[in-house]
C-alpha cells in the first residue's frame, strides 16, 4: 500500500494518510489536486464559498442588467454563484432538523463550500472527506479564516471507508460526488455512519432509464470528468438495498437549465456546456435530488 507520512515542524511523524484504495481513486485525487478552473475559483471569490457543483433557479435578469454594461461580466459571475449556492441551500434544507451538537458528513466535500453553509445554517459539526489533499487543505484553510475550524473539517479519505463511528451522523450527503463510486458500496457506508432516523441527501446527475442507455452526451460528460454517471434506477435500488428509504425524489432538470444556458454565454465556459444542455433537453440525463431516511 502506498501512503503519505506527514512530518511536523518538530520532525515527528504525526498524520498517516493512506494512499488511494484503487488506481482509479489515484486518478481522481490527481484530477482534483490539479483543478483550478476560473469558473470555480472566480465564482468562489464572490463571497468565499467555493463550490464544485452546478446551479438551480431562475435568472435574476434585473440584477444582471445590460450585456453592454462594463460590469456585466462581474454580475454574471455573481449570478452563477448565487444559483450554485441556492443548489446547496436546497440540499441542506432536505436534511431536515439538525441540532447544534449533531454531526454531519459531507462525502466528497471538494473545497468545502457546502460544509461552511451547513455549519452556518445549523451551528453543528461538519466532517468532510475528499480524495484530494489540495482540496482538503483549501477547505480547512477557509474554515480557519472564518473562525469555524473547530466545527468544520475536511480530511483526505475514501468516502467508501470513512473513520466515522457507526451511527455517528445525524445527516450525510453527496453533492455531485456519487458518480465516482459504486453505489452499493457508497450507501452501505452512509447507512453505517448514519444514526437510525438520520437523513441522507444527494444532488446528482443521472441517466434516465426511459432513454434506454447512457446517451452520447452522458458519455461525453463521463469522459470530461473521468466519472461514471449512474442511472436513476441504480440510485433507488442501491438505497433500498441499504436501509435508505426515499422521502423525496425531485427532478431538478428544469431548475438547472437556466444556469447552464447563462453559463454558456459567459467567458468562463469550459466546453462541457453543450453536453449538459443537450442531454437535459433530449431527456437522456436528469438532475435530481433524493432525500432518504436511514431506517
Ligand atoms: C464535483 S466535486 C463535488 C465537491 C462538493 N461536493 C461540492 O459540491 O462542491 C467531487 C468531489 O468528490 C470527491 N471524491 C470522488 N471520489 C471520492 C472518494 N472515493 N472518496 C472521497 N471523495 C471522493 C472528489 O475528491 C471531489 O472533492
Ligand atoms: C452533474 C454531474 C454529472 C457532475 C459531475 C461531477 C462534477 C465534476 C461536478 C462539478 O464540478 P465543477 O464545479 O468542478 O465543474 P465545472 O468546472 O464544470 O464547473
Ligand atoms: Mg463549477
Amino acid at each position: 500500500m502506498t501512503s503519505t507520512d506527514l512530518t511536523t515542524a518538530a520532525g515527528t511523524s504525526s498524520v498517516f494518510i493512506p494512499g488511494p484504495a484503487t488506481p482509479y481513486q489515484g486518478d481522481i485525487a490527481r484530477y482534483w489536486d490539479h483543478e483550478a478552473r476560473p469558473v470555480n475559483l472566480r465564482l468562489g471569490d464572490v463571497d468565499g464559498l467555493y463550490h464544485h457543483h452546478y446551479g438551480i433557479g431562475d435568472i435574476d435578469h434585473a440584477a444582471l442588467g445590460d450585456t453592454a454594461d462594463s460590469a456585466y461580466e462581474k454580475k454574471l459571475i455573481a449570478e452563477l454563484h448565487r444559483l450554485e449556492s441556492a443548489q446547496a441551500e436546497l440540499l441542506l434544507q432536505h436534511l431536515g432538523h439538525i441540532e447544534r451538537d449533531d454531526t454531519l458528513v459531507d462525502a466528497g466535500c471538494g473545497r468545502g463550500g457546502s460544509m461552511v453553509m451547513a455549519h452556518q445554517r445549523f451551528g453543528c459539526k461538519v466532517e468532510g472527506v475528499t480524495l484530494s489533499a489540495k482540496q482538503a487543505d483549501f477547505a480547512n484553510r477557509r474554515a480557519e479564516e472564518l473562525g469555524i475550524g473547530d466545527h468544520v473539517r475536511a480530511r483526505v479519505c475514501n468516502m467508501l471507508s470513512t473513520p466515522f463511528e457507526t451511527g455517528q451522523a445525524a445527516g450525510s450527503w453527496n453533492n455531485e460526488s456519487s458518480m465516482y463510486v459504486d453505489l452499493q458500496d457508497l450507501f452501505a457506508e452512509h447507512s453505517r455512519v448514519l444514526a437510525v432516523g438520520g437523513r441522507y441527501v444527494t444532488i446528482t446527475g443521472c441517466w434516465n432509464p426511459r432513454y434506454g442507455q447512457p446517451s452520447k452526451w452522458v458519455s461525453q460528460i463521463n469522459a470530461h470528468f473521468e466519472c461514471n454517471i449512474h442511472s436513476r434506477r441504480e440510485y433507488l435500488r442501491a438505497m433500498a438495498d441499504n436501509r435508505l428509504v426515499p422521502q423525496a425524489v425531485i427532478d431538478l432538470t428544469p431548475e438547472t437549465l437556466p444556469y447552464w444556458e447563462l453559463r454558456a454565454t459567459s467567458s468562463l465556459v469550459t466546453g462541457i456546456e453543450e453536453a449538459f444542455i443537450e442531454s437535459y433537453k433530449d431527456g437522456s440525463f436528469q438532475y435530481v435530488l433524493i432525500a432518504a431516511d436511514r431506517v
